[in-house]
């Protein structure tokens, strides 16, 4: 059988590729988000048996035209980009790297929201213009502030620890998410997305891109929550109605947002973002940091070596388990 693993981007941390090496396992890569036809000619010609998922579709034609593959590793967590239906009828795990980027993609968050609310990058842009501006730039402090959290997964876990820090009150909404996950962090549970936008003076999204919860932040959920409030969005562009998230800034119902992910990626360069300073953006990048790009690339390795060696792999990296459930049975796949 081949050992060669298909990385849909660029290269792995060098701890991932030696890891891969020792196992006798080769990488081979697409171009930076390719196609899926593009990923499908790829898979084909290197027969490989694996894919770490970075960018680009990873959809039912691409497997289709891969009867070898076994097993896709998403080199993150955000799976939006794999088919997960599709996999598991085909009786394909998709494993998910949860928790290994979480404390950078928090810093993140927690940087964005500084530099919207302290106004950072138009202060900057300013004194080395030669203006030395303060009239019309007070800023507000975030102490006593209520940060809500929509999804209280790893990230936002992270990320409600950092806000605490900061003397930020908080509180969440995750339908999935046990109490403990509330308790930890001592923030309030909401019963609804509704109660949760009232409160939050400043909106951290971290919950997955579904059909459920695609553009869930659109100008009724934004009028909702209290004048001059922030978003911030290191998850996925999806989540937001773009255009009512600007429009939502321009009316001054929002006082500035923190985006590191675009419904489309990358945006077009006249994206309508672009034109509106008290919007911060960053180019997905919140988990890319030397530290998480290693633990990352390693856990996406690891889980695909785990399948084709036959080994046990936990429940909880599997992301399409209970698709998988009602699929035919894989014996190395704990169910
Ligand atoms: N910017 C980046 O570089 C970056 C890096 C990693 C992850 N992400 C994104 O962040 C998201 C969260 O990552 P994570 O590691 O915290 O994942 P996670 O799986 O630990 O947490 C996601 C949480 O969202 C909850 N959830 C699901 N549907 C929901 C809904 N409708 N409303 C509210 N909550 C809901 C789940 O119950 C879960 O607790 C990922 O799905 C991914 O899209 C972005
Ligand atoms: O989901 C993740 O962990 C990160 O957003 C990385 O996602 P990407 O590799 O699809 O950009």
């Amino acid at each position: 059988m081949s050992k060669t693993i298909l990385v849909t981007g660029p290269d792995l941390d060098p701890a991932a590729v030696a890891l891969a090496t020792e196992h006798g396992f080769d990488l081979v890569h697409t171009p930076a988000y390719a196609e899926s036809q593009v990923i499908s000619e790829h898979l084909v010609k290197s027969g490989a048996v694996g894919i770490v998922s970075r960018m680009g579709r990873i959809d039912a034609e691409v497997m289709d035209a891969a009867p070898q593959l076994r097993v896709i590793s998403k080199h993150g967590v955000g799976v939006d980009n794999i088919d997960l239906a599709a996999a598991a009828s085909r009786g394909i795990p998709v494993l998910v790297a949860t928790g290994a980027n979480a404390v950078s993609v928090a810093e993140h968050a927690i940087a964005l929201l500084l530099a919207a609310v302290k106004r950072v990058l138009p202060l900057d842009e300013g004194l080395r213009a030669g203006r030395w501006e303060k009239p019309g730039f007070a800023g507000r402090e975030l102490a006593g502030a209520t940060m809500g959290l929509m999804g209280m997964g790893a990230i936002a876990r992270a990320t409600g620890r950092m806000a605490q820090g900061l003397g930020l009150k908080l509180v969440g909404y995750d339908p999935f998410a046990p109490d403990s996950a509330f308790e930890e962090l001592g923030a309030t549970r909401c019963a609804s997305v509704d109660e949760l936008l009232a409160q939050s003076e400043v909106l951290s999204l971290h919950c997955p891109l579904t059909p459920d919860t695609r553009e869930m932040l659109n100008a009724e959920a934004i009028a909702k929550m209290p004048k001059g409030a922030y978003v911030v969005n290191t998850a996925r562009g999806g989540l937001i109605d773009e255009a009512a998230l600007v429009d939502a800034v321009r009316s001054g119902q929002l006082a500035g947002a923190g985006l590191d992910t675009f419904a489309s990626e990358p945006p077009a360069a006249d994206h309508v973002f672009f034109d509106e300073p008290a919007i911060v953006l960053t180019p997905h990048i919140g988990g890319v940091t030397r530290e998480a790009g290693a633990r990352v690339g390693v856990e996406a390795v690891r889980g695909i070596i785990q399948i084709i060696e036959g080994q046990e792999v936990p429940q909880a990296r599997i992301a399409n388990r209970k698709l998988l459930a009602d699929a035919p049975a894989l014996e190395n796949v704990e169910k």
